[in-house]
């Protein structure tokens, strides 16, 4: 049963007014199921309602993007079969971040790399996953290292000071998701957010500068055309895109997992964008250059 209470992602969403650049990648998306196929993980925090590649695709297409990146969701657990199966029938539009436990075999890290996986996921928010041990962690890190894999990193703000020097150990470059979750009723020039953009200046780190609408408190919420939508998480983004222009990305988060207050129109989270990267040299780097560099290394030719 789908967990109650659980929003489906906006239908029909609007054609975006912003014209993205020619290659923009979504860099951060999920496949759900479809459960009939793909089950989902009995340690699971939320049962999601099905959300297919070919949903995903489409979205793709009618917003204008080339390429998704797809992040293994935690209701699939370390069964990484949904994501790799969208991986397979990309027509190597797609790249993926999987999880996976310290005892995965060299086999199944090759088998994941060769479907297009290029990164491990960390999760420390604890109303989506149980603790893993750093130690567990750590191997993991060591086991993707020579794979040139990085590992993305999701946490809430409040817990960077007790996670960063963890995260700083790690021997691959990190990727944050949703920005470390700032809390954005503070002030963006105060101390918790300059905790978190020193931690990203002192190391190998991108940021995603992703998901206004879970992190916004006072709106307004991207919907019936709203194009000035989440005003409070604008200074947030911008400051870390205009200070980190090479280490940031964009994603859309569909299908917007675990969402409560609304479910934005996608058209009008394209639109969000120029918001936070105002300039086209901006606009081109973290949605073109930035991903292109992170995920496809060797260009845009297809595997
Ligand atoms: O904040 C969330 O609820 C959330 C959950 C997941 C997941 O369950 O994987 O992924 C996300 O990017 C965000």
């Amino acid at each position: 049963m789908v967990t109650p209470g659980w929003l489906h992602w906006f239908q029909g969403p609007t054609e975006p007014t912003f014209t993205l650049p020619e290659g923009a990648v979504d860099a951060h998306c999920h496949v759900f199921g479809p459960a009939a196929e793909f089950p989902f993980a009995p340690e699971r925090k939320y049962t999601p309602v099905d959300a297919s590649k070919e949903q995903l695709f489409e979205l793709r297409d009618h917003l204008g993007l080339a390429r998704n990146v797809l992040v293994q969701a935690t209701c699939h657990g370390a069964d990484n079969s949904a994501l790799v199966d969208a991986l397979v029938h990309s027509d190597g539009r797609a790249r993926g971040v999987a999880t996976v436990r310290a005892d995965v075999t060299d086999e199944e890290l090759a088998r994941l790399h060769e479907a297009g996986v290029r990164g491990v996921r960390f999760n420390f928010v604890k109303r989506l996953v149980d603790v893993t041990p750093t130690e567990a962690l750590e191997q993991i890190a060591a086991r993707i290292a020579p794979l040139g894999w990085h590992v993305v990193i999701y946490f809430e703000a409040v817990d960077l000071p007790d996670l960063k020097d963890f995260f700083a150990s790690l021997p691959v470059p990190l990727v944050v998701d949703h920005m470390g979750r700032p809390d954005v009723t503070k002030d963006p020039d105060g101390p918790e957010f300059a905790e978190f953009l020193d931690f990203v200046a002192a190391n190998d780190v991108w940021v995603k500068v992703s998901c206004p609408e879970r992190l916004t408190v006072s709106g307004p919420p991207a919907l019936d055309g709203e194009r000035h939508a989440y005003a409070d998480v604008v200074p947030f983004a911008r400051t870390v895109v205009e200070r980190f222009p090479d280490r940031v990305l964009w994603g859309t988060d569909w299908p917007h997992p675990n969402l409560e207050d609304h479910m934005p129109d996608d058209g009008l989270l394209v639109d969000h964008i120029p918001h936070i990267a105002p300039t086209p040299e901006l606009q081109q780097a973290l949605l073109v250059d930035n991903p292109m560099r992170l995920y496809w290394p060797e260009g845009e030719h297809r595997a």
